[in-house]
């Protein structure tokens, strides 16, 4: 179980990224994070592995609360999968994918590229469940296509058996077919490993199929919490463009009436 506690977070420069979220997310739970650009979805997930210190309130992984004590072991039970990958391009796909061991092996033994046996096995298992072939394990990361880059961030972030699995926007930049391939990948590892996933994602449709819940974010705070049922297109609607209670106009129509032509012009 993960939970947020009252979460803030107010940026240096003054920006309010979280106000006040308090969430609950079960072991084993597909969660969705939607919400319009800036919402705070990155600042939410990040909070989960420390990236992120909220200015107020805490977060709970099974019960402990994440603080800079107990950071370094409850980052080993968290991975992260990333929109840009974040691979060594320069790097094999072996070498990225084993890269998943770091938190929990020393750097001199990581930079001598000194692995247990079974953990080479256990990279090799993991890039043939994300539906690479062996010959890939050899090759540059750099070299990979997107979708074949993602595959090999899925391999690294399991390489730990983790308990929870942070997705920020894993499918932003690739393409409908494989956005779900992706999505199917993580929901599939995750399950077979009783893991939690925490993924924000721009793509409604993509969260009705893939989330066991969907939360909405909208201005730093949590607008929905529901099932890919309860989300509908209703709610989508307010959750982008705003509940008619919210965003109020008033500004915009004083402005359109102090310059009428403008609305002309615009119409
Ligand atoms: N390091 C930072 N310093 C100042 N403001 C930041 C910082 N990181 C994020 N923010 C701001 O915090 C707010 C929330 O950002 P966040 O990245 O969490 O949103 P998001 O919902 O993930 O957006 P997107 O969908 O575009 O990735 C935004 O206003 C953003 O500009």
């Amino acid at each position: 179980m993960i939970e947020f506690n009252t979460i803030s977070k107010q940026w240096a420069d003054g920006t309010q990224a979280l106000s006040q979220v308090s969430l609950k997310v079960p072991r084993g739970q597909f969660c969705v994070i939607l919400g319009p650009s800036g919402a705070g979805k990155s600042t939410l997930l990040r909070a989960v592995n420390g990236l992120v210190k909220p200015t107020q309130g805490f977060v709970k992984i099974d019960g402990e609360v994440l603080n800079s004590s107990t950071e370094k072991l409850l980052r080993q039970r968290v991975a992260m999968i990333h929109q840009h990958f974040n691979l060594s391009p320069r790097l094999s796909v072996a070498s990225n994918v084993l890269a998943g061991m770091l938190p929990k092996v020393s750097m001199a033994r990581a930079l001598s590229g000194w692995f247990e046996p079974e953990q080479r096995d256990k990279a090799c298992a993991l890039v043939e469940q994300v539906g690479l072939k062996p010959e890939h394990l050899t090759r540059r990361a750099g070299d990979l296509s997107g979708g074949q880059q993602q595959r090999v961030g899925i391999a690294r972030a399991f390489m730990l058996d983790p308990e929870v699995v942070l997705a920020d926007e894993p499918v932003a930049s690739l393409d409908p077919k494989i956005s779900s391939d992706i999505l199917g990948l993580i929901r599939d590892a995750a399950r077979e490993r009783n893991a939690t996933v925490i993924c924000s994602l721009h793509q409604v449709d993509l969260a009705r199929e893939f989330g066991d819940r969907i939360v909405g974010m909208r201005n730093g705070k949590v607008v929905f919490d529901g099932t890919p049922a309860e989300f509908t297109d209703e709610k989508v609607n307010d959750l982008y463009h705003g509940a008619r209670w919210e965003d109020t106009p008033a500004e915009e129509e004083e402005f359109e009436l102090a310059v009428p032509g403008l609305r002309l012009a615009t119409a």
